[in-house]
């Protein structure tokens, strides 16, 4: 299918952008590389009056060092996320599990923020961003808000974005010296996640100290293992208290069942994977 007609603006500042997605109403769409976009557009799932295309705002791209923690730019691309000395020094989680995000051609077009902003629950970098602590800071007419991770994801492919606001950047804690690793489970190589781990965690004296652990996929948005973060802190950083703790990894999710995995092999599959990431995570 070919999309409905729409209008279509490339904004030079996001003053402008912010403009035109007002002027457009509620069915305006922001357009970053158009990787998920396009195709919901091709299958009419959006009908957009008009397309807002940030792919002219340099402002939005790159890593900076913000002291505590990083900014990245909204349409900073896969492939700059993973090649980013910054990213690799204080934030390896999120390059670890960009790795993993489909192949080449779409880690050069696909954007930090528009993964975000799309908020598919198989998306793999809504859960590092939630164990990161990672904050969304998103523009609109009535000026700029700063929206939390755990805040921002509201429902399968819904934000705390409202029409009119756009993601401009995400703020991402510093992370440094931490161990970290993103496990995913696939049904076939460069495919999204059936279920994903990302894990975060600081050893001292041979005992976890700090552990963040966020579940892809394991229900309408990003989860964060509470029970997995308690279970671990304090314990011996030994395989028994990791199997232990992982045992944990799906209490509070909601996993759906679809094509690719029931609702109880993805929580046999969280426990697995946990274990795995975190594993990884402490050797790192
Ligand atoms: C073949 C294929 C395989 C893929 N496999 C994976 C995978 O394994 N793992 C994975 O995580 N992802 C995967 N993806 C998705 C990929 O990571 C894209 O980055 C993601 O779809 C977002 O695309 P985009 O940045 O081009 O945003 P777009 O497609 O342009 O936009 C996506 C949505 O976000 C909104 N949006 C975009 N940017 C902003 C912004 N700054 N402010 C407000 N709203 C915004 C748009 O309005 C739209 O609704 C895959 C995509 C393809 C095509």
């Amino acid at each position: 299918m070919i999309p409905a007609a729409f209008d279509y603006v490339a904004p030079a500042t996001v003053p402008e952008a912010v403009r035109a997605l007002t002027a457009g109403g509620e069915d305006a769409k922001v357009m970053a590389g158009g990787q998920s976009l396009i195709p919901v557009l091709r299958m009419r799932l959006a009908v957009p009056t008009v397309v807002v295309d940030l792919s002219g705002l340099t402002e939005l791209t790159g890593v900076h060092d913000d002291g505590d923690s990083l900014r990245i730019g909204a349409m900073t691309t896969h492939y700059e996320v993973q090649r980013d000395p910054l990213v690799r020094e204080h934030a390896r989680l999120l390059r670890l599990a960009t790795d993993t995000v489909a192949d080449p051609q779409v880690r050069h077009r696909g954007t930090f923020g528009g993964s975000l902003a799309h908020a598919d629950p198989a998306g793999d970098l809504l859960a590092p961003a939630l164990a990161l602590d990672a904050v969304m800071v998103c523009v609109g007419p009535d000026g700029t808000r700063e929206v939390p991770a755990a805040e921002f994801f509201v429902d399968h492919f819904t934000t705390a974005l409202a029409p009119d606001e756009l993601l401009t950047h995400v703020k991402v804690p510093k992370l440094t010296g931490w161990g970290a690793h993103y496990e995913k489970f696939n049904r076939v190589a460069q495919a999204w996640s059936i279920v994903g781990v990302a894990a975060a965690l600081r050893v001292a004296d041979g005992r976890i100290t700090d552990a963040r652990i966020g579940l892809t996929n394991m229900g309408p948005t990003p989860v964060r293992a509470r029970g997995v973060e308690e279970a671990l802190v304090g314990q011996p950083a030994t395989a028994e208290a990791i199997t232990a703790a992982a045992t944990r990894a799906a209490e509070g999710a909601d996993p759906p069942t679809d094509g690719n995995a029931d609702a109880e092999y993805r929580s046999h599959l969280a426990r697995v994977l946990t274990e795995r990431a975190v594993t990884a995570a402490v050797g790192a």
